[in-house]
């Protein structure tokens, strides 16, 4: 009797179910799915269960379907909620300019950021990003790029004892020389992360992306109540605490030293000359926000975890997969020598911001590795309110819209039949066909910040590694061998960024 009560209760549940989503099942067969069995309660998401790399493999099936239907669009079910993937840039263009709001699953990664502007609700975001904008002015970063500088000469340092070795991974060289870069300039604060065999700041990001990427895929860990009494949530208030701690400790310093020099420097004209150096974002955010008024310390927090978790992997991931395509393509590695030669001669001299600009061919290929591997191959955004696209499709509201930029940046439409060549040269001699098509840092309104900041830490790190040294393919991969690709938020190399390392000198 309890189990055939249990069963009229499971359909009863089941039917009510579709009869509330009855319009987004309308949309969804609108739309191809992926040719794939749905399955009852847990719809598609089963695609994207198993390792990093099965994960990465399902996004990329996905994205090759998307871009071979007519409209880029197919539907998927997520659990019981229906996601949209697109890959056209016209429709990308106008969901990121007016779905602003990110999609019920990036609250799992406000465990960590809080209400921090990358993932806060919209109407916390807006106030947040008009204070963190004016950080990133040209003039700000001008100043940054001598932190890069300095920053990459470690690098280059810290590459000597292994150059030569048969197989380096280049990943813990370029993820702690972001994070050093990002460190100062965020924080104002040297942690030498470059020069320590462990980091505990690093490791703590690192399994926390590992830990948020398996959740993501799991709608059955999506219920806090559920995902507390798991493993796993131990060791994510074990990582966060540990971020918490030192960020709260740097906040607690700055607004001591801000306050002394306050009182140190009392005249006007005292305090202008002491704004002349190379002030951190925090301190800026400190200002900018309205000084003791201005941010509480749990803002701010937010705000510089923000800084640090999108400013770190990200440069890292670009970087290192630019290096990577660099050791198959030494063709292109030797053109770009050849304009840092132009530049640079046979000179020594640490880089200059002024140096950056003249470097045209370095940034093409730069851009041309962001294109192919984008450090986030998808981002999601949420249906607030009904919208009809411009193809005259109507949105039904509670979509999730997973706007995939790996399949955006190779849509054939729009680069052509070699869309998935490494050939840098489009980005000199051809114009984007849509200004959305090569969408690596997003685009619209809550489009990436640290665009130009980004930019500008990549091309001075590959300048500095190409002025000394040539990158060749690992001893086990060909040039020919495709990049296997694993994904934890971010899209990283299986094999870790593997190649062989020949000093210039
Ligand atoms: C290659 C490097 C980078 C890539 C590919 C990248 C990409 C992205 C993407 C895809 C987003 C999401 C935008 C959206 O949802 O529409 C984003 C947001 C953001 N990024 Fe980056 N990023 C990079 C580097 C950086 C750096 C170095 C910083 C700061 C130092 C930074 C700061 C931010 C911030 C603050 C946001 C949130 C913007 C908002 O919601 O208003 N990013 N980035």
């Amino acid at each position: 009797m309890l189990v055939q009560l249990s069963l009229v209760f499971i359909i009863v549940w089941l039917l009510v179910l579709r009869w509330e989503r009855r319009r987004m099942i309308q949309l969804a067969s609108k739309f191809g799915s992926p040719n794939l069995w749905q399955l009852p309660v847990i719809g598609h998401s089963y695609v994207f269960i198993g390792s990093d790399e099965d994960r990465m493999t399902a996004f990329q099936k996905l994205g090759r379907k998307t871009n071979n239907t007519k409209e880029g669009i197919i539907s998927f079910w997520q659990g019981h909620k229906l996601y949209l993937s697109i890959s056209d840039p016209k429709s990308a263009e106008f969901i990121l300019k007016n779905c602003l709001e990110k999609d019920d699953i990036m609250k799992i990664s406000r465990l960590t950021t809080g209400n921090g502007t990358v993932f806060a609700p919209v109407k916390i975001w807006r106030p947040r990003r008009k204070v963190l904008a004016p950080t990133f002015s040209p003039k700000n970063l001008l100043e940054f790029a001598k932190i890069f500088s300095r920053q990459s000469d470690i690098m280059v340092e810290q590459l000597k004892p292994v150059a030569h070795s048969k197989d380096v991974s280049i990943w813990n060289f370029v993820n702690t020389y972001t994070l050093d870069s990002v460190c100062e300039s965020t924080l104002g604060v040297s942690i030498h992360a470059q020069k320590l065999i462990e980091q505990p700041l690093l490791k703590s990001l690192e399994q926390i992306t590992i830990l948020d990427s398996a959740r993501m895929c799991q709608p059955w860990l999506y219920s806090d109540t559920i995902y507390k009494m798991m493993p796993a949530y131990k060791r994510h208030t074990k990582c966060r605490k540990m971020i918490f701690d030192f960020i709260n400790e740097v906040i607690r310093a700055k607004r001591n030293l801000m306050q002394e020099e306050k009182s140190l420097l009392k005249s006007e004209s005292e305090q202008a000359v002491r704004q002349e150096g190379v002030r951190s974002f925090l301190e800026l955010l400190i200002e900018s926000s309205g000084g003791d008024k201005g941010y509480t310390d749990l803002e701010l927090q937010e705000e510089t975890v923000v800084l640090v978790v999108a400013g770190t992997d990200t440069s890292a991931v670009g970087t290192s997969f630019t290096i990577l395509l660099l050791s198959k393509h030494l063709d292109v590695q030797e053109k770009i020598y050849q304009e840092l030669q132009e530049v640079f001669g046979d000179s020594k001299r640490p880089i200059v911001p002024e140096d950056l600009p003249r470097l045209k061919y370095l940034d093409a290929v730069i851009r041309e590795s962001l294109r192919l591997y984008p450090p986030v191959p998808v981002i999601v955004r949420k249906v607030e309110n009904e919208i009809t696209l411009p193809s005259g499709e109507t949105l039904v509201k509670g979509t999730g819209i997973l706007v995939h930029i790996w399949a955006i940046n190779r849509n054939p439409k729009y680069w052509g039949d070699d869309a998935d060549l490494f050939r840098p040269e489009r980005f000199i001699d051809t114009p984007l066909k849509h200004p959305a098509a090569f969408i690596s840092f997003s685009y619209g309104p809550r489009a990436c910040l640290g665009y130009q900041y980004a930019m500008m830490s990549m091309k001075t790190a590959m300048a500095n590694l190409l002025r000394n040294y040539q990158f060749l393919p690992a001893s086990n991969a060909g040039t020919k061998q495709p990049i296997r690709l694993r994904f934890d938020i971010m899209m990283k190399s299986v094999e870790n960024f593997t190649v062989q390392i020949k000093p210039r000198f």
